[in-house]
C-alpha cells in the first residue's frame, strides 16, 4: 500500500482566460474545482493506475469536506483527520498566456492533531511506502518530515519527499528513498544556478552525499534526469504533446515513478513511466487518466 500524507490540502479552482490583467476586472472563460495537494494528487494517480493507496492528512471546515467527498467519490480510501478551526485552502490556479497560481497557507496544526497522525502512521507496515509532499500546516516544524521519514526508516518503510526548502532539507539525513525537487527548487536548496546536466547532476549528487537514496530532477518540458542510488545517471526527454495545464504534473511524475518501479524494481522503468504519467497530465486539464499514461508509456 502506499501511503501519502497531505497536511495541507486544497481545492483547486482552476480558471481559464486568454489574457490576465492584474488590476482590473476579469472574467473567466471557463472554471474547474479539483481536489488538490501534492499527497492526494499522488494518490489519484495511483488509483487510476491501479496502485492501492490511502490518503492521509488534514481537512478543515467546508472545503476540507469537500475535498473529502471529492476523493472518496472517486473511489479513494481516506483517512483526513478534521481540524476543528478553520478552513482548508482554495488555490486559485490561472491559465491565461502563463500559469500563475495562489496557494494558500490552510488551517493551522496543533501539536494534539500530529499526535493523530502519528497514531495512523502505526497501521504502516514493512512493504508499504510513505509520500510525503507539498507544503507544511500553518506554522509547522522545518523538522516535520525529517522527523516522519526518521521514523519510517527505522521501521524499513521507504519514504518519498516532494517538498522544498527546510522542509526537504530537513529530510535528506531520514535517508528518504526519493526526493523529487524540480529544477528551481534545487537551484533554490543549494543556493545556485545550475544551467545544465552537468550541474543538475552534481546538484543530485550532494543531495545523496546528506542523505537521500534517488534523487529525481524534474525539468517540465524537458523530461527529468534522475541519480539513482547506486550512482548510474538517467536522463529522460519528455513526450511532445500540447500543454494544457501542468498543475500537477511534478505529483503525477512521483505516482508514475512508484507505479514503475514496483513492476521490476528498476529505476530506468521508473524514470520512464514518471515521464509518462507527468507528461500526460500536462496534456489534459486535470490528473492524467490510465489509458493516457499507457499510451506514451507505449511510445504513443
Ligand atoms: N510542457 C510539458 N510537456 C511535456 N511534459 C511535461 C511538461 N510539463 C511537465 N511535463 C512532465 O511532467 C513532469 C513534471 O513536471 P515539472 O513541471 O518538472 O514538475 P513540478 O510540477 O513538480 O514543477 C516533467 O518531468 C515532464 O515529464
Ligand atoms: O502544498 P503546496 O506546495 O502549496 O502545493 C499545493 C498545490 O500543488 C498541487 O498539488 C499541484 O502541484 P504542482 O502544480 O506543483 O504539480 C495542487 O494540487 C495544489 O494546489
Amino acid at each position: 500500500m502506499i501511503y501519502t500524507i497531505t497536511f495541507n490540502p486544497s481545492l483547486d479552482y482552476v480558471v481559464t482566460l486568454s489574457q490576465l490583467q492584474v488590476g482590473a476586472i476579469n472574467r473567466n472563460q471557463a472554471e474547474e474545482i479539483f481536489p488538490g495537494g501534492k499527497g492526494i494528487n499522488v494518490s489519484w494517480i495511483l488509483q487510476n493506475l491501479g496502485v492501492p493507496t490511502r490518503i492521509l492528512g488534514f481537512k478543515a471546515g467546508f472545503t476540507g469536506d469537500e475535498i473529502q467527498r471529492l476523493v472518496e467519490d472517486r473511489g479513494i480510501p481516506c483517512s483526513l483527520l478534521p481540524v476543528e478551526s478553520g478552513f482548508s485552502r482554495i488555490n486559485v490556479k490561472i491559465r491565461a498566456e502563463e500559469e500563475t497560481a495562489l496557494n494558500g497557507k490552510g488551517p493551522e496544526v496543533t501539536p494534539a492533531h500530529l499526535d493523530r497522525l502519528w497514531q495512523q502512521l502505526e497501521a504502516l507496515a514493512e512493504g508499504d511506502f510513505l509520500v510525503l509532499s507539498g507544503s507544511g500546516p500553518s506554522g509547522c516544524a522545518p523538522s516535520l518530515y525529517g522527523d516522519i521519514a526518521g521514523k519510517m526508516h527505522q521501521r524499513n518503510i521507504p519514504c518519498v519527499v516532494d517538498a522544498t526548502g527546510k522542509l526537504l532539507a530537513g529530510a535528506l539525513s531520514a535517508h528518504p528513498f526519493l526526493v523529487k525537487p524540480n529544477g528551481e527548487e534545487l537551484e533554490d536548496l543549494l543556493g545556485r544556478k545550475l544551467p545544465d546536466d552537468k550541474a543538475l547532476i552534481q546538484g543530485a549528487r550532494e543531495l545523496q552525499e546528506r542523505g537521500a537514496r534517488n534523487v529525481l530532477i524534474s525539468l517540465g518540458g524537458d523530461g527529468a534526469l534522475l541519480v539513482d542510488e547506486t550512482g548510474k545517471v538517467h536522463r529522460h526527454q519528455a513526450p511532445k504533446g500540447t500543454m494544457v495545464n501542468t498543475v500537477g504534473a511534478g505529483d503525477s511524475m512521483v505516482a508514475g515513478f512508484l507505479a514503475g518501479y514496483l513492476r521490476n524494481k528498476d529505476y530506468g522503468e521508473a524514470l520512464h513511466w514518471g515521464i509518462c504519467a507527468g507528461s500526460a497530465t500536462a496534456f489534459t486539464m486535470h490528473l492524467a487518466e490510465k489509458e493516457a499514461i499507457e499510451q506514451l508509456v507505449k511510445g504513443n
